[in-house]
């Protein structure tokens, strides 16, 4: 086991988390419905040219002939018509639409704006009209060709691939399985909304703030419930819950009391990689990992973790608790879930600061910030309630203001800035 007293950058920690966390090796294939946001296990090709056939991009006229002035009007061919078997002779048109195949014989097809009709069907070009030739035809396979790869392995799918995986017929993509996530709350204090509080109790808001947000994103979430301040049975759970979940998060009971279980119940269960970071909020965010298995090194996880339940803790305070989730454990669990590293990474911008600072913060700290666009460019300014404990602050932001270590903040200052919520 490696447990280091020091206390992490959060960019090293961030860092070394987006190295020692490989995607999981589960994958399925899921309908195109369930496709967002998922991440494809393997190459799909391209199964048939797309356009599969010449077609029209404009309403007007197939012709046969760049070089005259008029044409016959012989066919009428629509979106959805065939057009087998039909071969256009030298003068002649057809009244075509946007989409619809071009006949055998097509030189151009000329938009109907460009022809005046005659009662006869005579079509006749307008005076100034030039006809390049070949124009207004897409052709068969400009766009995807037979055999090729339409997208690759550890692409991220969007609305805009789903649909390219429909215009190729595909129902179903083979994508990495969605990542099993067990949410723990823990304390005694805690007591669910709808119950009735006793003295000294609270109401356990951060189960229900985390589990929204991964669900939001995606994930399979699994909640565990509040954990009493007792090592034996969060041994248990943690344990138990391993053997079913990719990762466990689990908030509070992770700093120095002695009714914080947590960290010690992971080092008895399995291994503790990480505790304590340099950063305010969130200075006990503890990672590390348990094997699948009974017991305490069953052997089904080496050092590395592969394989093993990642296990992340975040500090109790509401805001600890936002903060800490947003800025390592999700990228980690990005990265599980099969993104490249760069794309694992939290959103940043850079923004200029309209507040002031004079007395530094020894910590690296995501000041909660509400960022708004100016002519100048970002800018934000912090919101009233900074206690790691005032979720009503965070509840007003909308960004994590980055501030390094003993940094003071000017007016006009540039500052490393994160987004909330923006990719929900
Ligand atoms: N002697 C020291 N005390 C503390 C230190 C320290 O370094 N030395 N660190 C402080 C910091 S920083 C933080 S952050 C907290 C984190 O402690 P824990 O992770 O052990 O969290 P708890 O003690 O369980 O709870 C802290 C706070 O948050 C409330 N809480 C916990 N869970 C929830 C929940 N699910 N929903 C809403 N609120 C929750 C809890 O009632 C406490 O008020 O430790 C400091 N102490
Ligand atoms: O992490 Mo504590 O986060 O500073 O309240």
């Amino acid at each position: 086991m490696t447990m280091s007293q020091d206390l992490l950058d959060y960019h090293d920690a961030l860092a070394t988390l987006l190295q020692t966390h490989r995607p999981i090796s589960r994958t399925e294939q899921a309908p195109l419905a369930e496709l967002n946001g998922r991440v494809l296990a393997q190459d799909v090709a391209v199964r048939f040219d797309v356009p599969t056939f010449d077609n029209s991009a404009m309403d007007g006229y197939a012709i046969h002939g760049d070089d005259r002035r008029h044409w016959q009007v012989q066919h009428r061919i629509a979106a959805g018509d065939a057009a087998t078997g039909l071969t256009l002779q030298p003068g002649k048109a057809a009244r075509i639409f946007t989409g619809a195949p071009v006949p055998a014989g097509t030189t151009s097809v000329v938009m109907q704006e460009h022809v005046a009709r005659g009662a006869d069907d005579r079509i006749t070009l307008i005076d100034g009209t030039r006809i390049k030739p070949g124009q207004h035809i897409r052709r068969q396979a400009e766009e995807l060709q037979t055999g090729t790869t339409l997208l690759r392995q550890g692409q991220r799918l969007n609305p805009a691939t789903i649909g390219l995986l429909a215009i190729q017929g595909y129902t179903h993509a083979p994508v990495l399985a969605r990542l099993r996530v067990t949410v723990f709350s823990s304390g005694n204090e805690l007591v669910p909304p709808g119950q009735p509080l006793q003295p000294g109790q609270i109401y356990d808001s951060n189960r229900i703030m985390l589990i929204t947000w991964l669900r939001a994103l995606g994930f399979e979430v699994h909640d565990g419930g509040a954990l009493p301040d007792q090592l034996a049975a969060t041994r248990t759970a943690l344990q138990q819950a391993a053997q079913h979940s990719d990762t466990i998060l689990c908030s509070g009971g992770v700093s120095v009391g002695e009714e914080d279980h947590l960290k010690n119940a992971l080092t008895e269960v399995g291994t503790l990689i990480q505790w304590r970071l340099f950063i305010k909020p969130g200075k006990p965010f503890t990672w590390g990992h348990i094997g699948k298995g009974s017991g305490h090194g069953n052997g089904n996880d080496n050092d590395n973790g592969d394989g093993a339940c990642r296990v992340f803790m975040l500090p109790g305070n509401p805001v600890s608790s936002l903060v800490t989730f947003q800025q390592l454990a999700l990228p980690t669990l990005r990265r599980l879930s099969g993104l490249p590293i760069e794309q694992a990474r939290p959103l940043q911008l850079q923004a200029s600061a309209d507040f002031r600072r004079d007395e530094p913060e020894p910590r690296r700290e995501f000041v909660r910030v509400v960022l708004r666009q100016h002519e100048a460019g970002w800018q934000v300014t912090p919101v009233a309630q900074q206690g790691s404990n005032m979720l009503s602050g965070a509840a007003h932001a909308n960004a994590l203001a980055e501030t390094p270590p003993g940094a003071r903040v000017a007016p006009g200052d540039r500052l490393t800035v994160y987004p909330l919520f923006e990719l929900l």
